[in-house]
């Protein structure tokens, strides 16, 4: 808490931009907030989930996983420069895929699908989003919100915690399988997928973040909207926790009283 404190007064503090090397070590400094040291992260890399838990999580994150197409279309939305959306359209392909012929590709969304099949839940509970919980709702729409209403180099700059995420992939790549057997090792194969897609993904968000940023202010502020991002996906992991860790969702004093949710 205090290493944290002191680091963000020491970047607010300088007046000076910093140059594009040391703006960028400071943006991949920003990997200490990273959800893969989130406790939840942390059981369920080291094996200690139950099968509820990595259920829950799936589900879960596949709320996450079926808004990110609805924010590179904001990003898109907003963006004038056509060479930037072309290379910013293959994010949307990499999710919704091209179609569901056998030599089509079926995306990530898909992939995700197969995954939670895999994992003993119903394609139609992920779909319509049976197990999402308020905190992963609001957190995940805040992320998409703040790209519709953000400058498309601040949606950009919002997607660099993928800076982190080919670790991430790969820590459930390699423990899982060990773990989780019960899990087909087919299943895995979002995070296979993602390995390359994140890092190409990378380049194109931190070449536009380093050229677009660039007073001390301006990088400042870039750090902000990358701490944000980490937030949302802390918060996440948090409610996540609340629900199936600490066994206190919301209205959990009620028992198992139903609750009628309809759309606002
Ligand atoms: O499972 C994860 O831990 C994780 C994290 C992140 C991330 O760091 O935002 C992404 C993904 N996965 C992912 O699969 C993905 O497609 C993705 C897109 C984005 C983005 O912000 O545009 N983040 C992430």
């Amino acid at each position: 808490m205090t290493q944290r404190a002191h680091h963000i007064t020491s970047i607010s503090e300088r007046s000076e931009a910093l140059s594009a090397s040391d703006f960028e070590r400071e943006l991949r400094d920003k990997g200490r907030f990273y959800h893969i040291y989130h406790p939840f992260h942390v059981a369920m890399h080291e094996g200690r989930c139950n099968k509820e838990q990595i259920r829950a999580w799936v589900a879960n994150r596949f709320y996450y996983q079926s808004n990110i197409p609805m924010k590179d279309a904001a990003v898109l939305a907003n963006c004038p420069d056509r060479a930037v959306r072309r290379e910013w359209l293959q994010r949307i392909i990499d999710q919704d895929g091209r179609g569901d012929g056998p030599s089509d590709d079926k995306g990530g969304i898909e992939a995700w699908l197969y995954l939670g099949e895999a994992c003993g839940l119903k394609r139609d509970d992920l779909l319509n989003h049976r197990h999402v919980l308020p905190g992963v709702r609001f957190a995940v729409d805040a992320y998409v919100n703040f790209a519709r209403s953000a400058s498309w180099q601040e949606a950009a700059c919002s997607s660099l915690t993928e800076m982190f995420a080919p670790e991430i992939h790969q820590s459930r790549l390699s423990s899982w399988p060990e773990h989780y057997p019960w899990i087909s090792s087919e299943a895995l194969g979002y995070f296979r997928k993602r390995l390359g897609e994140a890092r190409r993904d990378v380049d194109h968000g931190l070449s536009v973040t380093l050229a677009h940023f660039r007073s001390a202010e301006q990088q400042q502020h870039a750090l902000n909207i990358l701490q944000f991002k980490l937030d949302v996906l802390w918060c996440l992991l948090d409610a996540i926790s609340m629900a199936y860790v600490h066994m206190q969702p919301p209205y959990h004093h009620l028992g198992t009283e139903q609750i009628v949710r309809t759309s606002l």
